[in-house]
């Protein structure tokens, strides 16, 4: 029974941490839908002037927006645009495609994807963006991240419900191991005293026994007294025993009750573990290059400076970024820019050892936290930068000169995650502007 009644703090460590997360992650959702709204009533702004009834419609939209989240009124809404903007394109077309910034629009959809967690669904829209040519296709993009991220802030929702329901039914289930031992301890003292009547009982039968004996002279009435004493014990012995026994069935079926709601509880732990940990993974994968993202970073960095400040064990940021990166999406379009995070951030990650950590902070610069002091963490970035010239780049048959920079902060007393990343930014810099395909240590 002694395992089964671990502190409650201990049990409920792991679940208030999740609520947390949770929360954490609902403040991100909730981000994130402020942003499309914030976008979407950018757009619209951008949009008005073309057409009296689309401005009309435009407006509507515009203060939906700006009221808390409410999706019902916003669809109403939206049918009603869609109809002034098949309206006007009869009108014209070429006006709209003046005031919509395609380019602008395209690399906000693919910062919006790359915040969502690694599902399927959002492979499925980045590879329409990849494919969307017009406005419209955009478009449907821009409602495609919408919905999906509508649908994981739900899904953060349920599970957040789901964790703090099981937290309920942990202290219920505390309470209830609580309320069986104390029923347990009364039991037991209720058993022993009856114990001690039952000894007495005996001792009284058989004092009474003793001296009757001693007292006797006419042995046919002591045969008769010897006789009814030893019924009354064999009664009494018969009637402790049955009490026993009760006692002991009642006991058992107690516990094995007990064992059998503690098993549901540790099954229904586990089923919630395993989503918690799947979210947890989706929401901290960078979809595009499926090495941690900025998210996983952000939770890792603060863990490592807590870390730091007990154990002061040395430790490094490195700062990582292609070099002209964008002349890679110009000259061999966006598509194969991709490829080209993809296949770093996969070969990045397969070469460090499992206690260091490497992610993409965003677009085409990626983080890396070793256990190291600086010079040493400054060998390992330049063997990775090194190993980058091994790859062998194509396009097209074509060779492709891929280099990368790195800049290195070693962590300090009092650091936060923002000094620590503003001075291997810098480091970063300097190896930017000393030529590049080069890693630099701070100051
Ligand atoms: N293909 C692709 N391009 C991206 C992604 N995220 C950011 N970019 C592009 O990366 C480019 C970064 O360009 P700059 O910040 O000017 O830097 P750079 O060309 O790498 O030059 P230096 O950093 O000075 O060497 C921009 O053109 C971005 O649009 C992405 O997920 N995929």
């Amino acid at each position: 029974m002694g395992q089964l009644i671990e502190p409650p703090d201990r049990w409920q460590q792991p679940y208030r941490e999740a609520v947390e997360e949770l929360d954490r992650r609902e403040r991100q959702w909730r981000q994130t839908d402020e942003l499309l709204r914030r976008i979407a009533g950018r757009l619209c702004i951008a949009a008005r002037g073309l057409d009296d009834a689309l401005d009309d419609s435009l407006n509507a939209v515009i203060s939906t927006l700006r009221k808390p989240a409410e999706p019902a009124p916003l669809e109403s809404l939206l049918d009603a645009l869609t109809r002034s903007v098949a309206a006007l394109d009869h009108a014209s077309t070429t006006a709209v495609a003046k005031v919509i910034d395609g380019d602008r629009l395209r690399k906000t959809l693919h910062r919006l994807l790359d915040q969502l967690p690694a599902l399927p669904r959002a492979e499925a829209l980045r590879a329409q963006l990849e494919a969307a040519g017009r406005d419209e296709a955009l478009a449907e993009v821009a409602v495609g991240i919408a919905d999906l991220s509508q649908a994981q802030a739900s899904a953060v929702q349920r599970a957040k419900l789901e964790s703090d329901r099981l937290l309920m039914q942990f202290s219920e289930r505390l309470e209830e191991i609580a309320r069986h031992l104390k029923c347990e301890n009364e039991e037991q003292r209720g058993a022993q005293h009856e114990q001690r009547t039952f000894g007495q009982q005996l001792l009284d039968e058989t004092q009474a026994l003793i001296s009757q004996t001693r007292e006797a002279t006419d042995l046919g009435s002591l045969q008769d007294q010897v006789y009814r004493r030893l019924t009354t014990i064999d009664q009494r012995v018969r009637d402790h025993r049955s009490r026993e026994e009760t006692r002991a069935l009642a006991y058992k079926e107690r516990t094995e009750a007990l064992y059998e709601r503690i098993e549901t509880l540790e099954n229904q732990t586990r089923v919630l573990t395993r989503s918690v940990s799947k979210l947890e993974r989706q929401v901290g994968t960078d979809t595009l290059t499926r090495v941690p993202n900025r998210a996983a970073y952000d939770k890792r960095i603060a863990a490592d400076l807590q870390l730091f400040g007990r154990d002061r064990r040395p430790r490094c940021l490195a700062a990582i970024d292609v070099d002209h990166f964008k002349r890679i999406n110009d000259q061999y379009g966006h598509q194969a820019g991709d490829k080209v995070l993809q296949v770093l951030a996969q070969h990045w990650s397969r070469r460090l050892r499992d206690a260091d950590f490497f992610g993409r902070y965003g677009g085409e610069e990626f983080v890396m936290l070793i256990e190291a002091v600086p010079a040493q963490a400054l060998a390992v970035a330049n063997a990775l930068r090194l190993s980058v010239e091994q790859l062998g780049f194509h396009f097209r048959k074509q060779p492709v000169k891929v280099t990368v920079s790195c800049g290195i902060a070693g962590f300090r007393d009092g650091d936060t995650a923002l000094s620590l990343f503003d001075r291997a930014d810098a480091a970063l810099y300097e190896a930017k502007r000393n030529g590049r395909n080069r890693c630099c240590l701070e100051g």
